[in-house]
């Protein structure tokens, strides 16, 4: 056993370490030691080179269906924060209310976790929610090999002598899995927000509420047409965009409309399709903290936090909508704005967490065009 691990249910009962295997659909086998729970799981195996926010990733509903590969290799050396909730009844450190990914793949095992508002180990609460981890794991080498597959490729935990099919998540409607099923209201600010919900990152609310807005929260599915609202937010989430035809027939009519309209990645993407756009998947993934993007309205820069494998191919994007970002390392396409109407969305994360928070200024943009609108100025 290549490093020590802290597993606080294993070792009360006494059970010993055991290995278990990830298989990748190339046939690739690698044994490793597990944490968390001693469970078999399949997915999407996909990387992130991000150094910290580990609790964040893992509860992003982004990663739903997927196993999520760490290049950094300490990972649990925070453990994992407490489980509070703002008044708005919103978890303060957690980007929904669950673990999202269906496993872990990390290097180093951090067996000595440590933070002031650390709750438990990563390990346990992995243990808890019946979510595996593989440590010991070469996991550049595994970035590499995923690299060469255009960032991802599907794979699986195996415990014992279990097996179970691949599953490739993209073929599913995880919005569905992940999104609300009745409307939610927060706040009571000036500004109403319509926030459709794909599997939205909670810190999307958290910067809408700290900016005067009450916001209606509601289902992946929901026909928003005849809603009255001030401005329109469509948020991240997992999956091929392509699968959500019913949300992208709506943001057509949406888009004859003209109360302003903020996409976030997912949200990005489906706006995009409905502007005439097309997605597909990246070469190389996008998955970290420090994604470089230029805007071309102002000629600046920006560091972001990033997590998406697809991307918006603008070449048939109708004429009234322009590039807003670039990605400073592919060229690729990330956001794009409407020449006249208050409509724009970027493929990064301007709420962060985890991650750089040097976009979060684009929700004042995005207040700033409700005002416009909504009286006039
Ligand atoms: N974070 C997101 O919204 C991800 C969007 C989409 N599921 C992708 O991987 O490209």
């Amino acid at each position: 056993m290549p490093y020590p691990i802290y597993m606080e249910k294993m070792e009360k009962n006494k059970e010993k370490i055991k290995k278990a295997i990830l298989v990748l659909e190339d046939g690739t086998r690698y044994e490793a030691d597990y944490f968390g729970a001693p469970v078999s799981s399949s997915g999407e195996v996909v990387f992130n080179t991000a150094m910290t926010g580990y609790p964040e990733s893992i509860t992003d509903p982004s990663y739903k269906g997927q196993i999520l590969t760490y290049t950094y290799p300490i990972i649990g050396n925070y453990g994992i924060p407490s489980f509070s909730y703002t008044k708005e009844f919103i978890s303060e450190f957690y980007e929904s209310d669950r673990i999202q990914v269906s496993g872990l793949i990390i290097s180093y095992y951090s067996n000595r976790p440590y933070h002031w508002n650390m709750n438990q180990s990563l390990s346990n609460w992995l243990y808890e929610n019946e979510i595996p981890g593989l440590y010991g794991v070469d996991t550049r080498f595994i970035a590499k090999k995923l690299r060469k597959n255009g960032g991802s490729m599907l794979g699986k935990i195996l415990m014992r002598n279990e097996d179970l099919p691949f599953y490739d998540p993209n073929q599913d409607n995880l919005s569905e899995k992940v999104s609300i099923h009745e409307k939610i209201m927060y706040g009571n600010g000036k500004y109403k927000i319509l926030l459709v919900d794909f599997g939205l990152k909670n810190n999307i609310l958290r910067c809408l509420l700290r900016r005067d807005c009450s916001i209606i929260r509601v289902p992946w599915d929901y026909n928003f047409i005849k809603d009255e609202y001030d401005g329109l937010i469509l948020s991240n989430g997992p999956g091929n965009p392509k699968i959500y035809e019913k949300p992208i027939h709506y943001l057509r009519l949406a888009l004859k409309k003209k109360q302003p309209i903020f996409g976030i990645c997912l949200g990005n993407q489906l706006l995009g399709i409905a502007a005439g756009g097309e997605t597909y998947k990246l070469k190389y993934a996008h998955r970290s903290h420090n994604q470089p993007v230029i805007s071309l309205e102002t000629g600046k820069s920006f560091i972001t936090s990033q997590n998406h494998g697809y991307v918006l191919d603008t070449r048939n994007l109708s004429g009234e909508w322009k590039i807003f970002f670039r990605n400073l390392n592919d060229n690729t396409c990330e956001g794009i704005i409407h020449n006249n109407k208050p409509f724009f969305s970027v493929q990064f994360h301007p709420e962060a967490s985890s991650g750089p928070q040097d976009t979060e200024f684009l929700f004042d943009i995005f207040i700033d065009l409700i005002k416009k609108s909504k009286y006039n100025t």
